[in-house]
């Protein structure tokens, strides 16, 4: 088997693209994990796969696979660079504003330039059942025992469940421990995405996420939505933020409850390849 692909990232959360319009190829897990590998394959942190739309509207579908094989239903710097890359296949004009379909919804994408795109990524859900979150009722701060430890944190949906801890330390050494212990705990019964988050001031967040299926990543779109989600939604924050991750800075926009919440970044070309599965 041979797979052509884009490599691509969005503020250094890497990707390979696969042009799948044609015709959707079902990759298994471990294929999935043997492409993903960064010293034996290619390496990244997700692969999409760019496929027809299934509602007759949108401009494409695309599907979202972490690292270790495992599929997702949102990627906000992926849904960034799908944009771009339509429009480096001719399929999306720069200022054109398109519906693009991910595996959790539709969301609209404007490129407003050739590597730069703003994302209309829709509501934040905070209703337990709908992130999946343990808890009884919707509220800004629950308590997580993680191994006897009483974290206080935020938990939303952006199409994929994220927790969200305020910390005052990013480079704490107890976070490399702490961010695969919320990502697996049990109370998310799909795993999470954890960001921890550091208040700059309110129009300015720093952030760092332990990905479900990838680990700690260098960006991680939907975790910057949930930081400004969790923390406009406690009153903490204003209704622009600059949020900046390891790997480089998003810019979100959410009004509050009841709006949608938008999302403006880079999307970056890398190069072209052809895996070679030689296992
Ligand atoms: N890097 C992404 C999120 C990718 C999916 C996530 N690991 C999950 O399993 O939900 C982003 O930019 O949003």
């Amino acid at each position: 088997m041979s797979l052509r692909f884009t490599k691509m990232h969005g503020a250094g959360n890497d990707f390979a693209v696969i042009d799948s319009r044609a015709g959707v190829l079902a990759l298994d897990p471990a294929t999935i994990r043997a492409m993903a590998d960064r010293h034996t394959g290619i390496g990244f942190d997700q692969l999409l796969s760019v496929e027809p739309a299934r509602d007759g509207l949108s401009a494409c579908y695309y599907g979202i696979w972490n690292a270790d094989g495992s599929p997702t239903g949102q990627c906000g710097n992926g849904v960034r660079c799908v944009a771009a890359w339509l429009q480096r296949a001719g399929a999306l004009a720069i200022g054109e504003a398109v519906q693009i379909q991910s595996p959790s919804g539709p969301v609209t994408v404007r490129l407003l330039d050739a590597h730069r795109v703003t994302v209309d990524m829709g509501e934040p859900v905070f209703e337990p059942a709908q992130i999946p979150f343990d808890a009884s009722a919707a509220t800004d701060r629950y308590t997580l025992d993680v191994d006897g430890l009483a974290l206080d944190i935020g938990a939303v949906s952006m199409g994929n469940p994220h927790a969200v801890v305020v910390v005052d330390d990013l480079q704490s050494p107890a976070l490399q421990q702490l961010g695969p212990a919320v990502t697996g705990h049990a109370r998310f019964a799909e795993g999470a995405n954890t960001g921890f988050v550091q208040k700059l001031g309110r129009g300015h967040l720093r952030l760092r996420v332990h990905e479900r299926g990838s680990a700690w990543t260098l960006a991680c779109g939907t975790g910057a939505c949930a930081a400004m989600a969790v923390l406009r939604r406690r009153g903490e924050v204003d209704a622009q933020v600059q949020v900046e991750l390891p790997g480089g800075t998003l810019e979100i926009h959410w009004a509050g409850p009841g709006e949608r919440l938008w999302m403006t970044g880079p999307a970056a070309f890398v190069y072209e390849g052809e895996w070679l599965d030689a296992r």
